[in-house]
C-alpha cells in the first residue's frame, strides 16, 4: 500500500444505470477491508456535494446490493455546480459557478479523494474538479455505452439484455398478427443499445442515429420480407434516431438540466407514418422507456462492477488522479479526464460506426437500416 489516503467519498451522477450500486459496493468493501479508508456517499449526485449531504457507507450497508439495479446514493441528471441555479436573493434563480463551495466542502469534511461513478456529463464537472486542484477519480457509467475512453461500461449489458427480450417478446406477437411493431429503445445520440438489442432480438429493422433512415426505405424492407414467407417485422427504434431529412422526436425539454433533451415518441411516429405506406399490414409501436435501466444488475455487469471498482481503489492508492477506469481489450487500465472528455463543455461521445463490422454484418443479413 502506497498512499496517505484517509477517506474518500463516491457520488454518482446521471441517469442511473445497473451497476453503479455493485460499483458502490466494490469500492467500500476493498477500502474499507483491504485499506483501511473510510467511505462516505454524497447522496444526489453533485446536489449532495454542495449541500455537504452524505452517508457513512460500510461493509454491512453495501454487502446486499451486489445486484441490485440503481444507486442507494441517488444521482441527479441536472446538478452542474459549475453553472448552479441559485436564488438570486429577489424571489428568482441566477446561475452562478458553486464549485468552490463543493471544494470547501471536501476540505472540511477531511476527503482526500472524490470518486465519480457518472456518464459523459458527470465525467466533464469531474474534470473541471480535477482542474482545481481535487483528487478525482471517474469511475464511467453509461446504459447507452456512448463513453470513448472505455470498451464498455457496468449498465449497457444490463440494458441492452432486457431491450432484447423486449424484441424477442414482440416477435411471437408480431408474427401472430402479421404486424410490424416498432420498438423503441433509449440511448441518447449513440444507437449501441438499439444495434446490440435489435440484432440480438432478431429485428428485421434497426433505426439508429448514426444511419438517417426514410420510410420508402423501411416500406421497401417490410415488402421484401413479405415476399420472402415472412409477413411481420420488428423494428428496433433508438429513441434519438432521424429521417434523412433530419426530423428527430423530442419528447420533452428539461430546462434546468444541462444537456435538456429528452427523445420520445420517434417509435409511435414511424408507426403511424409506416402504416400509411403498407396498408396491407396493421403497425404498432410500444415504448419501453425507463423499464430496461431499472431493475436487477445482469450477471456481467456485477462481474464488470467489480474490476471497475477495484481498479478505481488501486489508482487511488498509486495516486493517479484525474483518470478514468478504462477497459481496454479486456485490460483494466486508465485514461486521463482531460482525454476522455476534452476541451468540449460537453464530453466527447462514441457513437456507432455505420460502416462497422456488426453494421455490415446485419446488412449482409438482410437485415435493413432504413438508408438504402
Ligand atoms: N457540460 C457539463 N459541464 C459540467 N457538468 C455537467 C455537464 N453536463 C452535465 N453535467 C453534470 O453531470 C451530471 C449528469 O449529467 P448527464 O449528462 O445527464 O449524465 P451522465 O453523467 O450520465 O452523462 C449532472 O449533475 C450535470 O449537471
Ligand atoms: O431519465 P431521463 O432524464 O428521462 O433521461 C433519459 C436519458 O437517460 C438515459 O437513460 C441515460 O443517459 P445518461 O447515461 O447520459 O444519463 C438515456 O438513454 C436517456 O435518453
Ligand atoms: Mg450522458
Amino acid at each position: 500500500m502506497n498512499s496517505k489516503v484517509k477517506k474518500i467519498a463516491l457520488l454518482s451522477g446521471g441517469g442511473d444505470c445497473p451497476g453503479l450500486n455493485a460499483v458502490i459496493r466494490t469500492i467500500t468493501k476493498i477500502a474499507i477491508e483491504k485499506y483501511n479508508w473510510e467511505v462516505i456517499g454524497f447522496v444526489y449526485g453533485y446536489r449532495g456535494l454542495y449541500n455537504n449531504n452524505y452517508v457513512e457507507l460500510t461493509v454491512d450497508k453495501v454487502e446486499d446490493i451486489y445486484k441490485e439495479g440503481g444507486t442507494i446514493l441517488y444521482s441527479s441528471n441536472k446538478d452542474n455546480l459549475f453553472d448552479y441555479l441559485v436564488d438570486d436573493g429577489n424571489g428568482g434563480k441566477v446561475r452562478k459557478d458553486v464549485s468552490d463551495v463543493g471544494v470547501e466542502n471536501l476540505k472540511k469534511d477531511g476527503v482526500d479523494v472524490l470518486v465519480v461513478l457518472g456518464g459523459d456529463g458527470t465525467l466533464t464537472s469531474a474534470r473541471d474538479f480535477s482542474r482545481k486542484g481535487v483528487n478525482v477519480i471517474g469511475v464511467p457509467k453509461t446504459m447507452d455505452n456512448d463513453l470513448t475512453s472505455t470498451d464498455l461500461t457496468y449498465g449497457f449489458i444490463s440494458a441492452m439484455s432486457v431491450g432484447t427480450e423486449f424484441i424477442d417478446r414482440l416477435q411471437t406477437t408480431a408474427k401472430s398478427h402479421h404486424r410490424v411493431i416498432c420498438c423503441e429503445l433509449m440511448g441518447r445520440e449513440a444507437g449501441w443499445i438499439s444495434l446490440y438489442a435489435g440484432l440480438a432480438g432478431n429485428a428485421g429493422v434497426v433505426l439508429i442515429p448514426e444511419i438517417p433512415f426514410t420510410i420508402e426505405n423501411i416500406a421497401k424492407a417490410v415488402k421484401k420480407r413479405d415476399e420472402a414467407g415472412l409477413p411481420y417485422t420488428v423494428i428496433a427504434v433508438a429513441e434519438g434516431a432521424k429521417y434523412a431529412d433530419g426530423t428527430k422526436s423530442i419528447g420533452k425539454i428539461v430546462e434546468d438540466s444541462p444537456d435538456p433533451i429528452r427523445y420520445s415518441g420517434l417509435a409511435a411516429k414511424v408507426a403511424d407514418d409506416l402504416e400509411k405506406v403498407i396498408p396491407n399490414h396493421e403497425v404498432r409501436s410500444v415504448n419501453p422507456g425507463h423499464i430496461i435501466r431499472g431493475g436487477d444488475i445482469d450477471a456481467y455487469d456485477r462481474i464488470l462492477s467489480i474490476r471497475f471498482g477495484n481498479k478505481a481503489c488501486a489508482m487511488i492508492d498509486e495516486g493517479l488522479f484525474g483518470n478514468v477506469v478504462s477497459l481496454k481489450g479486456g485490460n483494466m487500465e486508465y485514461t486521463s479526464l482531460e482525454e476522455v472528455i476534452g476541451d468540449a463543455k460537453f464530453g466527447k461521445q462514441k457513437l456507432v460506426d455505420p460502416n462497422g463490422d456488426l453494421v455490415l454484418a446485419a446488412k449482409a443479413m438482410g437485415v435493413s437500416f432504413g438508408d438504402e
